[in-house]
């Protein structure tokens, strides 16, 4: 079979591989297919050849080889392959070991049929980026307008095959890196459209010929990729906008009624690198591939509605002609020169064709500018819009509101802050004055009692001396009763003259000293008291001891009252200090158990006394209420 109309479009469909998945075709012959579905109408479709279950091989005889022979003899040529994810365009472009695909099978022909064999760059677009799948290095590629070749990509890598072994290292390395750059930038080949250029140049007859070759391997046409989100909403918007651009230039091309309009190819990196491949100068040849399992029914009804139009594509093609002087010196070429070169009717078509090209192009390029232009411009506006628009979600925005409400809080917690710190200061100040006047009021309370204190003191004072000179006056007095009875019984003695002996009575003496010089200084005898009444016995010894106590002042104010030395003043019972080891009392501490303690001793005293068993080292005697004790050492006494 040999089709020769310029764009032709063919349908393979891949067979069902799994038995158990229904099948939507209803009727499929080579050139007509009708798929079904329940509640739907049964929809047919023509196209030029359908496939089915035929091989790469097989494919490529029946439809591409006699292309092939038109681009050896000059015409572009363009295979693309279109269809959805896993609808089997890398198996049609690419194949298996088994099957090799139309890449391998058109490349291999050209290297078998010809040595004018060209020079081959695989390429990949991606997110409209270029990317050298022959050279990894390359970034990123720029397709580039030239004025000779027409569009092609700056800096790709080219290279020449010689035999089969050499197309098949091409493309085993293209697909290697394929893959690599697809598990780097983690892109599946569903998501990539995969592109082979095979560039030819050869001269026949004061010639040149320089067709193209391209050979795609289109990303899916699923509508899945616009329904991605996030980065890959830009990735499918990219892959959409290249096979939508596609899908416009491809309307365009085949509407008849708007013939010599503008096509857009420059809306995508695919279109404008087929440019010259879908609309000028170029056979196309488009291979629609189809599964056939149910699920895939909205899919599949897309792919063959899309590929059908394309069938009503007409154009006119010829071939890629450069002429030698032409591509020798281009600076040189004028309509009358060109014509006087060429010297024929046919040179003088392909150059005013040419000229022709170069104007549409400018055209073009100028319509173009103009479009991207306005694009920009209402995308600025656009832009514009969305900053208002922003910024008025900005100030909607929740943690937008809840900062604003934070920072409004901050602010009347400062203010409060404010307040507290200035009442606080108040409140110090007042504190302190406060505090003053109490320090104040104390002072002056403190003062009062101070000199209360002073007051009652003076008063305490002044009220004992007077008590010590009311004391001293009835002691003088009592001395003086004492005395004068003392001579009374004298006076008794030596009149009577007699001695009393005693018998069961103790024989101990009490020596009585009357060291006082100030009443009776006169009165200096030791008496030996033998046989007394105990009565008068208790009675002198007390005496004897009040004596002692009132001694003399010179005697040192620093010794003991329980020592050797007499007691300088009398003693209260209340206000006598005992000390227990020496059986000693002292003056000034004595606390009140003491007190009536020692009213007891004195109190046993006078019982021993009576039962004669007193202790001579210990007297006491009771002046007007009060009880005087005197307690003479022992050593002293020894
Ligand atoms: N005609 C066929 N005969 C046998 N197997 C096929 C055929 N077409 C496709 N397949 C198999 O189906 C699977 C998917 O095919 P393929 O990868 O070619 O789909 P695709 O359209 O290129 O998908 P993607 O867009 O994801 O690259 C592969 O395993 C492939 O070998």
């Amino acid at each position: 079979m040999s089709n020769n109309t310029p764009f032709q479009v063919y349908l393979r469909v891949k067979p069902l591989l799994d038995n158990s998945q229904d099948t939507l075709i209803q009727d499929l012959d080579e050139k007509r297919i009708v798929i079904t579905k329940q509640g739907r109408n049964n929809k047919e479709f023509h196209f030029d050849r359908i496939f089915n279950n035929e091989h790469n091989a097989q494919i490529f005889s029946e439809i591409l080889q006699h292309n092939i022979n038109y681009f050896l003899e000059g015409y572009n040529t363009t295979i693309l392959a279109y269809g959805i994810t896993g609808s089997g365009k890398t198996h049609t472009i690419f194949g298996n070991e088994k099957d090799e695909g139309l890449a391998f099978q058109c490349l291999n022909y050209l290297v078998e049929k010809t040595r004018y064999f060209g020079q081959v760059s695989f390429i990949e677009i991606y997110n409209e980026t270029i990317r050298d799948l022959l050279n990894t290095n390359q970034k990123s590629l720029v397709i580039m307008q030239d004025s000779q070749k027409g569009q092609c990509i700056s800096g790709v890598q080219q290279m020449v095959c010689k035999n089969s072994e050499e197309v098949k290292e091409i493309l085993n390395l293209g697909n290697q890196n394929r893959s690599l750059a697809q598990t780097i930038y983690n892109v599946s080949s569903s998501r990539s459209h995969a592109v082979i250029q095979v560039n030819l140049s050869y001269k026949i007859d004061n010639q040149i010929l320089t067709p193209k070759l391209f050979i795609v391997d289109l990303a899916g046409s699923e509508k899945v990729y616009l329904e991605q989100k996030s980065k890959n909403q830009q990735e499918g918007s990219n892959i959409n906008k290249s096979l939508l651009a596609l899908s416009h230039c491809l309307t365009m091309l085949s509407d008849k009624t708007k013939k010599n309009q503008h096509i857009p190819y420059r809306n995508s990196k695919l279109t404008r690198l087929l440019q010259d491949s879908l609309g000028g100068n170029t056979k196309t040849i488009m291979i629609a591939c189809v599964q056939q399992n149910k699920q895939s029914y909205d899919e599949i009804l897309n792919t063959l509605t899309y590929s059908q139009r394309a069938t009503q594509i007409k154009k006119q093609v010829h071939k890629e002609v450069t002429s030698v002087q032409q591509n020798q010196k281009s600076e040189d070429l004028s309509p009358t020169n060109e014509s006087q070169q060429l010297g024929d009717s046919s040179s003088k078509s392909i150059y005013l064709t040419k000229i022709y090209n170069d104007i549409y192009s400018n055209v073009e390029e100028y319509f173009e500018i103009n479009n991207s232009i306005i694009e920009i411009q209402s995308q600025i506006q656009a832009n514009s819009q969305k900053i208002e628009e922003t910024q008025e979600t900005k100030q909607e925005d929740e943690t937008y509101m809840k900062l604003l409400a934070a920072q409004k809080e901050n602010q009347i917690i400062e203010k409060q802050l404010q307040i507290a710190l200035k009442t606080n200061l108040q409140q110090k100040q007042i504190l302190k004055s406060l505090l003053l006047q109490i320090t104040e009021e104390q002072q002056s309370t403190i003062n009062y009692w101070k000199q209360r204190f002073a007051d009652l003191s003076k008063q305490i004072l002044d009220m004992k001396s007077d008590q010590e000179k009311s004391q001293q006056e009835l002691v003088q007095k009592d001395l003086v009763i004492a005395q004068q009875k003392a001579i009374i019984e004298s006076n008794k003695l030596s009149k009577n003259q007699s001695q009393y002996t005693t018998s069961g009575d103790s024989d101990q003496s009490y020596p009585i000293s009357f060291s006082s010089s100030t009443n009776n200084s006169q009165i200096k005898k030791k008496a030996s008291i033998t046989q007394q009444p105990a009565e008068d016995r208790h009675r002198f010894a007390n005496i004897s001891h009040i004596k002692q106590r009132l001694s003399p002042r010179e005697r040192s104010p620093t010794s003991s009252i329980f020592g050797t030395s007499p007691i300088r003043s009398p003693l209260k019972h209340n206000s006598i200090y005992r000390n227990l080891s020496k059986n000693q009392y002292n003056v000034d501490s004595i606390s009140k158990d003491d007190s009536r303690e020692l009213s007891k001793d004195l109190s046993n005293l006078s019982i021993h006394k009576k039962s004669r068993l007193v202790d001579p080292q210990v007297t006491t005697i009771n002046l007007y209420g009060t009880t005087y004790i005197n307690v003479i050492d022992q050593k002293e006494n020894n």
